[in-house]
């Protein structure tokens, strides 16, 4: 919608149009908008420019109408017939005509007599007089569309400004050989623009005038005489089938290993407070790993499986310096060998067959700045322990199929629960690596070295499966606490996690109880019992660790129970009660 205030936009070209119009036919003119404004005027009306109309004037008239008229015998038309200023009105004709667009009447050019030749003139010529006025009104209208077209170009170009400004790309338009002729301030500020003309001196040879679309390119360029490493795409401009120009795009390297880690970082922190275990022997590696915390040395982490050597390592980077930047975990023995190379190294563009046209980042990239754990280093490849050996040496990765060496500053954390010593002896280790790992050792003492930690763990992870499956076990009886101090447990905590939500599932009751563990650990309770030093069980558990087994090896079906029957030694209708009662 156009509005009184376009009018005044183009007041320069009103006071044109009305000089030049009142000097070529000799009559004043002047110029209302809707709401009886005088915008402008020639002679008499020059000094009135700005006053506003009285409501029954003619040129309100002129607008209900909205349509050219004129009158000649003003006072007495009908256009005049509630006018104010009808007493004091010296007019002796008028002519007036709507400025519309889109229909809309959003004004009046009107010309006025002020004596008899002057309304002679108007008179004599009526229909000529008309259509030049017309002609004056579209002349307006026109002259206000422009205008407001170059309002919205102008918007339209600060706001496309303000949108490439405000992107983290850098942007830069050029024409079809590669001149610079647009860019914004990213751009500017990755390349200095202010000194360069063509594309080619950022990107070197490796722009060529093509039609199609090119995306993510690596490329090195240079700004205050240090290299950086970025992205670049293109895409043509083209106009009737021919490339008028190109638009190039540009990511920093950083930005992107920031993003990639933002989502690639566990958005769960692990702290030395999560490692449940109040034993002497644990406290002690809890301490020390937090001191060694601050350093950036790598740290070789051993202990059998299940110890807790990754939470160790979680712990160790949540409480460095490099708590904001990513911790990436990467198990030597979970990759197939002959992708843990380009895993941890990356590849360049066309390294091998199958590989992605723009390369791909290996985790010593992603972890820059953070710390990488390599979990099962004990697994590693002889070949790779030689690429390892010099990231740690020299802090570069060259990526598969690369001819340039990367500087990455990682902090590594290594795990093993192998002998690494006893690789190294037969050749599988290699010594140098194994030194260069063993900066600080860490050892994370077995769960039968520390017994003490037992209660502890087994109280944090039944309330914590209590939870997740929405069970109200009250706790473990004395008997099931025995039997794990008896236990050797070959998985550690991991397993002792485990056997807990296994006695949660199967539990009745609202205390776990022998019967409910796993069989592999009431087995192991089975030998105990030949022991005479060996806990007490009632006779109703052994009875139902025993029925329990005779159903595990005879089947479930009626035959196996009958079976099972047979084999415990009691009749078919005792064993359905006390299926019935154990709830087994
Ligand atoms: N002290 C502890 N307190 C609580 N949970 C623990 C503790 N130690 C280990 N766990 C839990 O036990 C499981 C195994 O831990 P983790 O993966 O750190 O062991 P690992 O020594 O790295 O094992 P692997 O050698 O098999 O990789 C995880 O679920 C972990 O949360």
């Amino acid at each position: 919608m156009y509005s009184q205030n376009d009018l005044y936009k183009i007041s320069d070209t009103l006071t044109n149009i009305t000089n030049a119009t009142a000097s070529v036919i000799n009559v004043d003119v002047t110029i209302v908008d809707e709401k009886l404004n005088r915008i402008a005027g020639t002679g008499k009306y020059l000094d009135n420019i700005g006053e506003k109309l009285n409501d029954n004037c003619l040129f309100a008239y002129a607008l209900k109408q909205n349509e050219s008229f004129i009158i000649e015998n003003p006072r007495e038309h009908e256009a005049c017939k509630n006018c104010t200023h009808k007493g004091v009105c010296r007019e002796w004709a008028q002519v007036c005509c709507p400025i519309k667009i889109n229909r809309n009447t959003i004004g009046i050019i009107g010309l006025i007599a002020f004596n008899k030749e002057q309304k002679e003139i108007i008179t004599s010529n009526k229909m000529n007089l008309l259509e030049f006025l017309n002609h004056m009104a579209d002349l307006i209208a026109s002259k206000l569309d422009e205008n407001r077209k170059k309002e919205e170009i102008t918007l339209m170009a600060s706001e496309l400004e303000i949108l490439l400004n405000s992107m983290n790309t850098g942007v830069i338009s050029t024409g079809q050989n590669g001149e610079i002729k647009r860019y914004n301030i990213i751009a500017n500020e990755m390349f200095e623009l202010n000194k360069i003309n063509n594309i080619k001196e950022i990107i070197k040879n490796k722009f060529s005038n093509e039609k199609s679309p090119i995306s993510n390119k690596e490329f090195i360029y240079k700004y205050k005489n240090k290299n950086y490493r970025a992205f670049y795409s293109v895409k043509p401009i083209i106009i009737d089938n021919e490339v008028t120009g190109y638009i190039f795009t540009f990511n920093k390297m950083k930005e992107i290993l920031k993003v990639v880690n933002d989502l690639s970082s566990p958005t769960q922190m692990t702290f030395f407070s999560d490692i449940i275990g109040e034993s002497i022997n644990i406290k002690d590696v809890k301490r020390y790993a937090k001191k060694i915390s601050k350093s950036n040395s790598t740290v070789l982490i051993t202990g059998e499986s299940g110890t807790g050597k990754e939470l160790f390592a979680r712990s160790i980077h949540f409480e460095s310096e490099r708590v904001d930047k990513p911790f990436i975990a990467i198990n030597c023995t979970a990759i197939p060998e002959n992708l843990i190379e380009t895993e941890l190294f990356g590849y360049e563009e066309g390294a091998f067959t199958g590989a992605k046209k723009s390369g791909k980042l290996g985790k010593f990239e992603l972890a820059h700045k953070g710390t990488i754990f390599l979990d099962e280093i004990g697994d590693m490849p002889l070949h790779l322990q030689t690429k390892l050996l010099r990231v740690l040496q020299e802090s570069v990765i060259e990526r598969v199929g690369g001819n340039s060496v990367i500087p990455v500053d990682v902090r590594v954390i290594a795990a093993t629960n192998k002998l690494l010593e006893q690789k190294v002896k037969y050749k599988e280790f290699r010594e140098d690596l194994y030194y260069r790992l063993n900066v600080i050792p860490l050892k994370i003492p077995p769960l039968r070295e520390r017994l003490d930690d037992i209660n502890i763990l087994v109280d944090n992870f039944l309330e914590k499966f209590n939870k997740r499956l929405n069970r109200n076990i009250n706790k473990v009886s004395n008997n099931v606490i025995d039997l794990f101090r008896q236990y050797h447990w070959p998985g550690n905590i991991r397993e002792l996690e485990n056997v807990i939500e296994y006695a949660v599932n199967m539990c009745v009751t609202d205390i776990i109880n022998i019967g409910d563990l796993p069989r592999n650990i009431r087995e192991q309770e089975y030998e105990n019992i030949k022991e005479s030093t060996s806990p007490i069980m009632t006779i109703k558990e052994l009875e139902k660790i025993e029925i329990k087994k005779a159903l595990d090896r005879y089947g479930r079906d009626n035959k196996g129970i009958e079976k099972s029957a047979r084999a415990l030694g009691i009749g078919r209708a005792t064993i359905y009660r006390k299926i019935k009662l154990y709830n087994i």
